[in-house]
């Protein structure tokens, strides 16, 4: 098929390149002209596991190009795939809908010839009826509209597209089922994927529900952290034992910092203030009550780097291991880590932050901040580690603990995931802080 992706960025580019992998021709459309020349160069704008690998595959056969001008792409294409971003409004309460709008709107009157206009943008219940009667007015009889929500995870984002758990499409007819089973056929034709056909109102409100879930996970752990931390007990034998029941399952359920990311946080915020507009006030709660929960994890952080330096935090050289919201992405929005920098920093600490990859992002958003090049050079002369982003470069790698030990100025560790096995870390001389967990203290 022939298909157009309007928005490149951390779903629209990994998802041009994996409708290209599935054989479709794919023009991506991108407002930002850096973005879209990086893109055109065949490169991500960002770092996304085997996302440089299908550009580079696709890009030079000419099967998947960029453009910033929505008029080819609408010449081009029969089914238009919208990413664009659905922020925050600026009063923090419901989505800044003027992208989707914006690019639906100056779609519409383009649009000569029947088509599908397929959303894949986060947004809350009710937008798509008012994006069909956008639609209604400006564009010609035919133009189909679904919704297809988006469940990647950045860091794993062309494997969940190319081998998602399931594909939802809300659609108003036959003619846009089709078009949906269309461009999925490949993945579908595998046989272990659900297609799940529903109507536009439900498809809005899956996957608000599915991020709900997942921060409502989050948050639970984390609640059970702060009792673990009241009580003397050890979340993370809390999470194992209650994770082995089926029902309930280990994954998202490492406590820590809790959620970050350019989704979590704007989709439960977004979700909670449209509940409330439609009046379902208990729905309201339960996801304000996890926000909550979100909200006291960074300053639960912060009282445990106090205790790590028993108060004396004014001055300390803090090697500071993460900038990027949880691992596997350069992408710093809401990011945890560096909400917590900033705070150690107000409290007169002298955090030294370190990333793989997330580096140049976090010192053109927090220029206030120090940088260390490489890990050695954070870890040199610290008072503190504290491991912020759950990198395996900083958990899983066994030589660390030894090394990092010989440049700090003192083992303390304090890791804020709850990723590393302190048992690593005591044998080579480190004090290791878990949040809801008991300090572990070098073994003698
Ligand atoms: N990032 C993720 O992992 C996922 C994101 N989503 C949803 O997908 C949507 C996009 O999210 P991200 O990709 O993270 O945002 P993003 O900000 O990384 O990308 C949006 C891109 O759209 C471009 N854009 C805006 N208006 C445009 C227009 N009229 N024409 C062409 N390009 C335009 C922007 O320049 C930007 O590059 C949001 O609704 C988000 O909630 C859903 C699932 C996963
Ligand atoms: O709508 C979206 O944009 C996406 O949002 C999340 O994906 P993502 O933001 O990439 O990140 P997650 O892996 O869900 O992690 C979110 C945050 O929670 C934290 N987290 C995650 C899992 C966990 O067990 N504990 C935990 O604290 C991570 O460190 C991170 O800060 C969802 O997982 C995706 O399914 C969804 O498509």
């Amino acid at each position: 098929m022939r298909i157009s992706v309007i928005g490149c960025g951390h779903l629209g580019a990994p998802h041009a390149a994996a409708m290209a992998e599935l054989g479709h021709e794919v023009i991506g459309v991108e407002l930002d002209p850096s973005t879209c020349k990086t893109l055109q160069s065949g490169r991500g704008p960002f770092y996304e596991r085997g996302l440089d690998e299908l550009l580079g595959a696709h890009v030079p056969t000419g099967r998947l190009r960029f453009t910033g001008d929505l008029r080819e792409a609408a010449e081009f294409a029969d089914l238009h795939f919208i990413a664009v971003g659905t922020p925050l409004s600026a009063d923090g309460q419901g989505y800044d809908m003027g992208q989707v709008v914006d690019a639906v709107g100056s779609l519409a009157p383009l649009l000569t010839r029947p088509c599908t206009v397929v959303g894949k943008s986060t947004v809350t219940v009710g937008t798509v009826a008012r994006l069909e009667r956008i639609l209604a007015e400006h564009a010609v009889e035919g133009v189909d509209l679904v919704w297809n929500p988006e469940f990647l995870r950045e860091g794993h984002a062309v494997e969940d597209t190319l081998y998602p758990d399931r594909i939802v499409a809300g659609v108003s007819g036959a003619e846009a089922q089709k078009a949906i089973e269309a461009v999925y056929a490949p993945i579908l034709a595998r046989g272990d994927v659900e297609l799940i056909v529903t109507d536009p109102a439900t498809a809005e409100v899956i996957k608000s529900a599915a991020n709900s879930f997942l921060a409502t996970k989050i948050s639970f752990i984390n609640a059970m952290a702060e009792v673990c931390t009241l009580a003397g007990a050890d979340v993370r034998s809390v999470a194992h034992a209650i994770g082995i029941d089926h029902r309930i399952g280990h994954a998202g359920m490492r406590p820590g910092i809790g959620y970050g990311g350019g989704c979590l946080p704007k989709d439960v915020r977004a979700f909670a203030h449209r509940l409330g507009e439609i009046g379902a006030t208990r729905a309201v709660a339960l996801l304000e009550a996890v926000e909550g929960v979100n909200r006291g994890r960074v300053e639960a952080a912060v009282a445990l780097v106090e205790e790590t330096l028993e108060g004396r935090v004014a001055g300390a050289r803090i090697a500071f291991l993460g900038a990027a919201f949880k691992a596997g992405t350069s992408d710093i929005r809401n990011s945890p880590a560096l909400e917590l920098a900033d705070r150690l920093r107000a409290l007169g600490a002298q955090p030294v932050v370190y990333d793989p990859e997330a580096l140049e992002n976090a010192r053109r958003a927090h220029p206030e901040h120090s940088y260390a090049d490489t890990l050695d050079e954070a870890l040199a002369g610290a008072d503190v580690t504290v491991l912020a982003t759950e990198w395996p470069q900083f958990s899983k790698e066994p030589g660390l603990p030894a090394a990092a030990a010989r440049a700090v100025a003192a083992p303390r560790l304090v890791d804020i995931r709850t990723v590393v096995d302190p048992v690593d870390w005591t044998v080579a001389g480190w004090s290791v802080w878990q949040l809801g967990r008991p300090v572990r203290r070098p073994q003698a």
